[in-house]
């Protein structure tokens, strides 16, 4: 596909009486590499999950993978959208093999050349978890895992319908120093594969943004800070709005790092 992945225009979710986010206008193109970046309860998820077409906005049109939200099947779109969440993790049983896991996201694709290609899944669920430094794990069971691996796992499994939007909602949660700089650097080389998905990771921290990211898109109580080219939108001053506190920015190499003014 080409072109546009992702356009939203004026896109709100109201819950009761309040907005969770508002006039969001976003688009992403298919070579794009965004992060999004906010506090606690700014509308991160909330906009991940419009992405991932799990949730219809109040107001605004979601035009997704040249599809129009609302008026197009999304047990269609979803399988062309890879997602991994927390919120999904917690719903693995601890049982579960990474293979299965990663294996069982094929499943979700239906078509007369998913029955054809059967026979290929277990090579490409091995192979995605050989990519994400899996493969001598393939075999073991899900609560057995480290945080880290279990991140890895979460995001082979996303990866497996090759799907065409890849969204990460804070995959660098949890993880200690090691796991963490360990997941940067694969998810930077993932940024730098042309043939990679457009895609969306959102955290809470500059220096979980790996290398190779495009894109950040600063929210807050449910607006848009700053949105853009990652230099232009991830200046000291969109970020200290973003968190209400005077913070300096800093680039080091192709890192970045944050701390009080
Ligand atoms: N169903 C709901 N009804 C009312 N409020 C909700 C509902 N779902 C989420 N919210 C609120 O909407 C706001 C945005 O939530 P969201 O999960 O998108 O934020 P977030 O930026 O991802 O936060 P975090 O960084 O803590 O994960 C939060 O204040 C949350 O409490």
């Amino acid at each position: 596909m080409h072109g546009q992945v992702l356009r939203m225009r004026g896109v709100g979710v109201r819950r009761g009486q309040s907005w969770l986010v508002r006039d969001i206008d976003w688009v992403i193109e298919e070579d794009d590499r965004w992060v999004i970046i906010g506090p606690n309860g700014a509308g991160k998820t909330t906009l991940l999950r419009i992405a991932a077409a799990q949730l219809f906005p109040t107001t605004g049109e979601v035009d997704l993978l040249e599809e129009r939200l609302g008026s197009s099947d999304v047990f269609e779109l979803r399988p062309r959208i890879g997602f991994a969440s927390a919120a999904l993790t917690e719903q693995i049983p601890e049982t579960e093999r990474p293979l299965d896991l990663v294996l069982s996201a094929a499943y979700a694709v239906v078509g007369r050349w998913r029955e054809e290609y059967a026979g290929m899944d277990e090579d490409r669920a091995r192979s995605l978890l050989r990519d994400w430094g899996m493969d001598t794990l393939a075999e073991r069971s899900f609560g057995t895992l480290s945080e880290g691996e279990r991140k890895r796992a979460q995001i082979a499994r996303a990866m497996m319908s090759d799907p065409e939007l890849l969204l990460l909602d804070e995959p660098a949660a949890g993880l200690d120093l090691g796991a963490r700089e360990e997941l940067v650097g694969r998810l930077s080389a993932l940024a730098q594969d042309i043939d990679a998905p457009a895609t969306v990771l959102v955290t809470h921290h500059v220096e979980e943004i790996p290398p190779h990211f495009t894109h950040a898109m600063l929210v807050r109580s449910g607006g848009v800070v700053a949105a853009g080219p990652i230099e232009e939108a991830l200046t000291p001053e969109h970020l200290s709005d973003t968190f209400g506190m005077r913070l300096k920015v800093e680039q080091v190499g192709d890192r970045w790092s944050a701390r009080a003014d």
